[in-house]
């Protein structure tokens, strides 16, 4: 269904090939799945198939790329649209139109499907992704999440025989990331669609997945074959996997299911020890209160009641489903919103009422879109603005950026870049300014396995330095791994406020693997588990 025959590919003034010596062949009816190390072309690789690279991104393309027996070199991305539909990473800049229910007919007006067929399909899918309630919203007003949603959702509707999805689960939480994953199975196997999907977070894909193609290094050749074989030798693999290969099973499981089977002889292992505890050495000083917080956005009650109090050396995980209020709390928290009820202080500071550049100098955020936050020309002259703002040395903002993800050019423009290289990238420019409490937004979005460690290193050392951090996320593995304390909002109010391990344990939507698998023992990752066996009994 779709061919590559010894493609290479280059962008126009780039000195090293995105794409080189490419021949794949995925079949109909097929779930594949694009794995590797961010920045290494799977975006690339996706969007040669629905015509984008090179018919908008420019460039240079060899060999030949068919997808149902159509060129895409001589098909532009349109005279595909009946038969490719695309989620991007950034939803935001694909919507045509304004509210979620015109976006969902809108694939199916264009091809020219009958309105009674519309109607019903736009019903199906409204309930299919939890889109109901919110059918007549503008989509700008969506969490990040809400806006993936009717990213799939649109593309859904047209029932294209060919499906391909750049991070599709990057901004939904677990629960939703689930269901889409159920969907597209079901699509395959009922409908026979073709599904080409890039993810990171393999721990919520590879065991949905009929072949994987693994790109291991920039330009290097993919290799491509069954989940289990690839997973053996894999770069980037998701911690069910580090488990497998750690206790040597065989044959390596991808599901908790198969490890949960294979982990008796680990289980015993394990018995004597314990994880270490987790907590901040010593909380200090309170830098974040919120008291009684209620934020309004429009119509909706984004925030209601929340009581929050975050100390220097504390790191904190804010989860909860789509549209909960994270977004919405952690941008308060800079003074982007003015509260309806309640209080809130940020080292000492009303956020609404101080000065922006005084309020730099307490707190910095990392917002859910990366580009917010990024306004030069390069990378270099980005992060030279950043040791300026944040009156640090020259060269260290480019530093951070290095340590995070090496190998990003220095002069290339940051719309260039792929996104776990933007994300970096903003990351590094908060960094610089080394704020006391630090928020994140998402900060995992598009970074594989090794940058997301070497972020949590960093983060680790401020948070031991006496920064406070708090961070949105719907990877359960993140904050298993990093957060000292998990508040989990609902609807705008916080449902459940302790020490991360006790909460993640106390609820399957936010364990991480490592606990499914050895469950009930209270191991919540590979590490811990790793430095448990290694050391004397
Ligand atoms: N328009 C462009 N012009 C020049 N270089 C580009 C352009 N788009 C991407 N690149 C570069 O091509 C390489 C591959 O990018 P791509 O987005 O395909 O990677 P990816 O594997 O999808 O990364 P991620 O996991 O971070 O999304 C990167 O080094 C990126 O900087
Ligand atoms: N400008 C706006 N006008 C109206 N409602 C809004 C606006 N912005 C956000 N909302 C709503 O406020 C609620 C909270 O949104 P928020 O972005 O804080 O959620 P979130 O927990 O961060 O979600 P996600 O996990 O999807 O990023 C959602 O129901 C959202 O639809």
């Amino acid at each position: 269904m779709i061919r590559f025959e010894q493609v290479s590919f280059r962008y126009a003034d780039t000195a090293a090939p995105a794409l080189q010596g490419v021949d794949i062949e995925v079949p109909e009816g097929e779930l594949c799945l694009v794995v590797g190390p961010s920045g290494v072309g799977k975006s690339t690789l996706l969007g040669a198939v629905s015509g984008l690279v090179p018919h908008f991104t420019g460039g240079h393309l060899t060999g030949r790329v068919t997808v149902a027996g159509r060129d895409t070199r001589t098909h532009r991305p349109r005279e595909l649209a009946d038969v490719v539909g695309t989620v991007g990473q950034d939803p935001l800049s694909h919507f045509v139109t304004d509210t979620v229910e015109d976006e969902l007919a809108y694939g199916m007006e264009s091809l020219g499907i009958a309105p009674e067929t519309m109607r019903r399909r736009v019903e199906e899918t409204l309930d299919l992704l939890g889109l109901a309630e919110l059918r007549d919203r503008p989509i700008a007003t969506l969490s990040g999440g809400q806006q993936q949603r009717v990213a799939i959702g649109s593309v859904l509707t047209v029932h294209p025989r060919v499906l391909v999805l750049d991070e599709p689960t990057s901004a939904l939480d677990p629960g939703a990331a689930e269901e889409v994953l159920a969907v597209l199975q079901r699509l395959v196997h009922d409908l026979g669609t073709t599904v080409l999907l890039a993810e990171h977070r393999l721990e919520r894909v590879v065991q949905y997945a009929d072949q994987v193609i693994l790109l291991p290094s920039p330009g290097a050749p993919p290799v491509v074959g069954a989940p289990a074989d690839i997973m053996a030798v894999s770069p980037v693999h998701p911690p069910v996997v580090a488990l497998g290969r750690l206790a040597g099973w065989s044959p390596l499981p991808l599901s908790i299911r198969d490890a949960r089977r294979a982990a008796g002889p680990l289980r015993e292992r394990l018995a004597d020890r314990t994880p270490g505890t987790s907590g901040p050495a010593a909380p200090g000083e309170l830098l974040v209160c919120a008291e009684r917080l209620g934020v309004r956005r429009g119509r909706v009650e984004a925030l209601r009641g929340v009581d929050l109090a975050v100390r220097a050396g504390e790191t904190v995980a804010l989860m909860g489903r789509n549209g909960a209020g994270k977004s919405t709390l952690l941008s308060t928290l800079v003074g982007l919103h003015t509260p309806a009820a309640g209080t809130v202080t940020v080292g000492g500071a009303v956020p609404h009422r101080t000065r922006p550049a005084e309020l730099l100098r307490r707190v910095g955020l990392v917002p859910q879109e990366p580009r917010d936050l990024l306004y030069a020309d390069t990378v270099d002259a980005e992060c030279a603005a950043a040791d300026r703002d944040a009156a640090a040395p020259p060269g260290t903002c480019r530093g951070l950026v290095a340590e995070l993800l090496p190998g990003i050019p220095g002069d290339v423009h940051p719309r260039d870049l792929s996104e776990g290289q933007r994300l970096s990238l903003a990351l590094a420019i908060v960094l610089t300014a080394s704020p006391p409490v630090l928020l994140l937004d998402e900060p995992t979005r598009g970074l594989d396995y090794a940058a997301k460690s070497r972020l949590v290193g960093q983060l680790r050392a401020l948070a031991a330095a006496g920064h406070a951090i708090v961070l949105a996320t719907h990877d359960v593995e993140l904050a298993a791994d990093l957060a000292h304390r998990v508040v989990i909002l609902a609807d705008g109010e916080i449902v459940a406020d302790g020490p991360a391990a006790d909460v993640v344990l106390s609820s399957p939507a936010f364990a991480p693997q490592t606990a499914k698998v050895l469950a009930p023992a209270p191991w919540l990752t590979v590490t811990q588990v790793t430095r448990a066996l290694e050391a004397t009994p």
